[in-house]
């Protein structure tokens, strides 16, 4: 890989501060999706090389919650800087390994970052409460203390920022870090090992094993000394992690899929909402939590809405993302094999497909973006996450029907709403069923922002103020015997 800093690429795992290989010398190949070419290996850990992990993480957790929350916060603000400086290999090491557009991964690199420069400031007001006391000469209140040892599993459509997000939080409340990034892109991770080390974070703070999924998962959700699991991913490994974790009790921190609805009223512009809903749909190749997964539109604009998608969506670029595109490759061919199966499934129960030429795919990874319409209930499409470039379509009439359909799924992660009347904005803000709302933008994300889901989409939140919380407990202290001290 051509990198300004070839040692950003690394692939050995990174456990007590060292670069580790297999007990056993067993690597995995990774593959550049865009390509199939084989980019590296990365070191499989033995199940014994996954225990040393957390006793490493054991051993440097009283040295890293002893440190004030201003030494945390400096090396936290180092390792942003050290993103920053190093953005656009970050970027390359992205789109090489998970097939995002650059452009797409130099912002997922900003992204990432402003999550350790969130927290780095947020663990400074991350304090507890005085409470006045009901007790005669008492002194009541509340400290935070750090959970412990925090494991978190990565997905691979956002190699960077889905582990800042966790890890920032995690580190600024006290707590030492064991990652495993999914096998499809294990090297965003390692280049933040890098570079967390030379931030100055101390070994065994920031952990990366790599290894047998399944394996790792079983070590580490069984080991009573890990405290909290945070997981990013689907929501049938979610539920996997939460049963691996109900024998220790541990914290759980869950984001799962989503299905969004994209609802569009009957006062938007056609061309307007067709640009919106195609960037919330084919945002990261519709492999995206947050992507519009149904797009319901009024019926009084839904023929010219169609038009006008299939327009801007035949001018989507498709093709490797190192070049200039839109839309680089799914992350495997499982992925295109699914998007072919929910296109058949939704036109043998009756969709219409307008437009998505697959014969124009510039390789085996790749899918052209495709639109269905006049999608029901029953269709796959419809049920399930999609998390492919599939833009699904139906007509709606009826408000309180539309919400109701909206809210029709297990899932409950993010929904889009597009319209300008006042009060129809606070009747869908109100009625649907989900974590976060997005009124006339499809951005909505940040460092600022409590994200997660609700129903089958997860558990907890991160980001913002929410974030930190679940990397901290409550300690409750009762001071008594005080004679001095009054009960207010
Ligand atoms: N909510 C989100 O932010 C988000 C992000 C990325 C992916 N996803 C979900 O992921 C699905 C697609 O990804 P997939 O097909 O790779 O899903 P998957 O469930 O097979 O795998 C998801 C991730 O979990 C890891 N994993 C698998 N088994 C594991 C185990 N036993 N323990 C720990 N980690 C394990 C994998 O390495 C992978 O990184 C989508 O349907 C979507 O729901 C959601
Ligand atoms: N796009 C999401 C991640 C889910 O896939 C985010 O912005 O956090």
């Amino acid at each position: 890989m051509q990198l300004n800093d070839p040692r950003l690429f690394r692939q050995l795992a990174y456990v007590n501060g060292m670069w580790t290989a297999g007990d056993q010398g067993r690597d995995l190949a990774v593959d550049d999706p865009a390509t199939n070419e084989v980019l590296g290996h990365v070191a499989l850990l033995e199940r014994d090389q996954i225990t040393a992990s957390v006793t490493a993480a054991e051993q440097a957790f009283a040295h890293w919650r002893s440190l004030s929350v201003n030494e945390r916060a400096a090396r936290l603000h180092a390792w942003h800087d050290l993103l920053q400086a190093h953005r656009e290999d970050l970027a390359v090491i992205m789109t090489r390994e998970q097939g995002k557009p650059l452009a797409d991964a130099r912002g997922e690199v900003d992204y990432g970052a402003s999550f350790i420069q969130w927290f780095a400031e947020e663990g400074k007001r991350a304090g507890g409460e005085t409470i006045p006391s009901h007790l005669p000469n008492a002194m009541l209140g509340t400290l935070r203390e750090p959970v412990g040892i925090s494991v978190m599993f990565t997905p691979w459509n956002f190699p960077l920022a889905m582990i800042t997000r966790k890890a920032a939080a995690a580190l600024a409340a006290g707590c030492p870090v064991i990652v495993k990034p999914a096998g499809e892109t294990p090297y965003s991770a390692l280049a933040l090992a890098e570079l967390a080390e030379r931030a100055g974070i101390p070994a065994g703070v920031f952990n990366v094993v790599t290894g047998d999924a399944e394996m790792v998962s079983e070590v580490l959700c069984n080991d009573t000394r890990v405290r909290s699991v945070s997981f990013t991913g689907s929501t049938r490994v979610g539920k996997l992690l939460m049963k691996q974790s109900a024998s220790s009790v541990k914290r759980m921190a869950l984001e799962l899929g989503g299905n969004a609805p994209f609802i569009v009223g009957p006062d938007m512009d056609p061309d307007e909402a067709a640009r919106e809903a195609l960037a919330a749909r084919f945002q990261t190749a519709g492999q995206d939590c947050l992507a519009a997964n149904r797009i319901f539109v009024h019926a009084s604009i839904y023929e010219q809405f169609i038009e006008r998608f299939a327009v801007h969506m035949k001018q989507l670029r498709v093709g490797n993302g190192l070049m200039d595109v839109d839309i680089g490759p799914l992350i495997h061919s499982r992925a295109v094999d699914m998007a072919c199966a929910l296109v058949d499934d939704a036109v043998h129960r009756g969709a219409r497909l307008i437009a998505g030429e697959q014969s124009m795919a510039p390789g085996a990874n790749f899918f052209m973006p495709t639109l269905v319409a006049d999608i029901t209930p029953e269709m796959r499409v419809f049920r399930e996450e999609t998390f492919t470039p599939v833009a699904a379509v139906c007509a709606w009439e009826d408000e309180e029907a539309v919400i109701a359909a909206a809210n029709d799924t297990e899932y409950g992660l993010a929904a889009y709403v597009y319209t300008h009347d006042v009060r129809r904005i606070y009747r869908f803000m109100r009625g649907l069923d989900y974590g976060m709302v997005s009124v006339n933008t499809i951005k909505m994300t940040g460092a600022p922002v409590p994200f997660g889901g609700i129903k089958q989409s997860g558990l907890g939140r991160e980001g913002g103020h929410a974030g930190i919380e679940e990397y901290l407990d409550t300690k409750y202290f009762c001071l008594g015997n005080m004679p001095s001290v009054s009960g207010s």
